[in-house]
């Protein structure tokens, strides 16, 4: 598990920490872990050219002592110092160790480019001539390394406002920042390293948690010896209509590889016909008018992908939110509730799986103040509805009613592709009817959706099918202990 805080809990804790150490300790400890990175990535280091980007705070410091410890080893470092004011004992340290000061010319010709521009003390878009060297870093051909945060990257939301360094790897201190998991920040933050300045025992309660395989692992239902198909779980699926017939096909896969113990689908003839075609283990309803009255009992729904958004699609959802079993809303069904939210009064649990778009036509939000600041906007969705959200997109979040909020770091780009969230809401939704709350459902879904996608995309395009035939071996990975895809950045 990987726990994340804000850049005010990070100052607490450094604050308790540093107070019981001697001066100076922590920045220290960051320069000995921040350059053992650097020469790790430099493969030698001497004769090296390493330019610093130095700001006026400790951030820069930190750069400095870095770059003291290179320049020890034989490497050429250089200065840019970019405040009205540079941390005086770091620059000193890096002269006496053969150090200079140099113009921002050099940047070009580094081979390796440290950011300490800002860190978690920033605030506001970076002004000049941060933001210009910002913008040279990222032109230049050497490898960029962000000290604790990219320059440009708030570290405790991940929102990018104007100009920011765009990493290949951050070396954060003492703990991660949410920013850095969440997106936008988290794209610029690149491999994420974590150095460890004794700060653990000094933080609160995480403001993000991101899983990792032992998490998921636990939580995932395995079936007992006891185990019947009814007790694994029944999984009701009210997706697909006679125009979308593929979405229906998706969630039902999905969910059936998820490890329902059943999946009972309800629909019109012709995507019937084509879930039989494909899943004859699923138990059919074809429905012939909008209710689910004739379907037998299930422990969970998904309801909505590729089901239309017409007055019959209401009525089905209507009937699906009127049982008293968990409901996971994706697609249509978000266009639904979204345009009568009095569906949502109900007390059973629902998970909604938006993307930005449709988490902006639930909440009236814009869709590009969604996408700048995800979390903020996927905490509110939760407790504005009293639901468990779950927003789509390249670092997947999912926010409780009370304010908890994990992310997850499993997701590839190449799951950017028709389909993939049918294959989602079946796969969360069999999780649901298997017994985990949503808020487990949702971040166990997404983690092994992900993992599936990378497997099933394996460095080239895929499609939504191939990541529903690829969960089963996502779950293996997940529960084996594989350490497949884990790694923060490797996206
Ligand atoms: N406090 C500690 O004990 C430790 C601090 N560490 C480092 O110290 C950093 C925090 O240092 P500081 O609190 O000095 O803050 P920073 O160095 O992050 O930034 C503060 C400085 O940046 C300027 N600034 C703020 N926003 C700006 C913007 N948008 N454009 C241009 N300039 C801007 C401010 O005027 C101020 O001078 C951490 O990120 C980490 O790198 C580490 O050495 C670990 C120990
Ligand atoms: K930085």
């Amino acid at each position: 598990m990987r726990t994340a805080y804000t850049a005010d809990q990070i100052r607490g804790a450094e604050h308790t920490l540093m107070a019981r150490l001697p001066e100076g300790t922590l920045m220290q400890r960051a320069a000995a872990g921040l350059a053992a990175v650097c020469a790790d990535l430099l493969g030698h280091v001497y004769g090296r050219r390493v330019v610093l980007l130095v700001g006026s705070g400790d951030n820069g410091g930190d750069a400095l002592y870095a770059g003291q410890r290179l320049a020890r080893r034989g490497a050429r470092v250089g200065a840019v110092l970019a405040g009205s004011k540079t941390h005086e004992a770091g620059l000193r340290a890096l002269l006496e160790a053969g150090g200079r000061v140099v113009g921002a010319d050099e940047i070009g010709a580094a081979d390796l480019i440290l950011d300490g521009l800002v860190g978690i003390g920033a605030s506001g878009a970076l002004r000049e001539p941060y933001a210009r060297l910002a913008e040279a870093a990222n032109a230049a051909p050497g490898r960029v390394v962000a000290v604790d945060v990219p320059s440009g990257v708030d570290a405790s939301s991940g929102r990018v406002e104007g100009a920011a360094v765009r990493a290949a790897v951050t070396v954060t201190m003492g703990a991660y920042k949410t920013g850095l998991l969440v997106d936008p920040g988290a794209e610029f933050a690149g491999r994420v390293e974590l150095v460890d300045i004794g700060l653990g025992a000094y933080v609160p309660d995480p403001d993000v948690v991101a899983l990792g395989h032992e998490d998921v692992a636990r939580l995932l239902p395995r079936p007992g010896a006891e185990s019947d198909k009814y007790r694994r779980g029944v999984l009701g699926v009210a997706a697909g209509s006679h125009l979308y017939t593929g979405a229906a096909v998706l969630a039902v896969g999905g969910a059936l590889r998820a490890g329902a113990g059943m999946v009972r689908y309800a629909g019109a003839e012709e995507p019937v016909a084509q879930v039989r075609a494909h899943w004859p283990e699923a138990v059919i309803t074809v429905l012939d008018r909008p209710s689910i009255d004739e379907v037998g009992r299930v422990q969970a729904w998904v309801l909505g992908p590729g089901l239309g958004t017409g007055e019959r699609a209401h009525d089905l959802a209507a009937s699906v939110l009127a049982s008293d079993v968990p409901v996971l809303i994706d697609a249509d069904g978000l266009t639904i509730v979204a345009k009568d939210r009095e569906l949502l009064r109900r007390t059973a649990p629902v998970l909604l799986t938006p993307h930005a778009g449709e988490l902006a036509r639930l909440t009236g939000a814009e869709r590009a103040d969604i996408e700048a600041a995800r979390l903020e906007h996927v905490r509110a969705a939760a407790a504005e509805l009293g639901v468990t959200v779950l927003l789509k997109g390249s670092t997947t979040l999912i926010a409780g009613p009370s304010g908890q909020a994990r992310v997850n770091v499993t997701g590839s780009s190449w799951l950017a592709t028709g389909g993939t969230g049918d294959v989602l809401s079946g796969v969360a939704g069999a999780l649901l009817a298997q017994g985990l709350s949503c808020y487990d459902a949702a971040a166990c879904g997404a983690y092994v959706h992900g993992l599936a996608g990378r497997l099933a995309a394996d460095g080239a395009p895929l499609a939504a099918a191939d990541v529903a035939t690829a969960v089963p071996a996502a779950i293996r990975a997940v529960t084996s202990g594989s350490a497949y895809g884990e790694k923060l950045g490797e996206r």
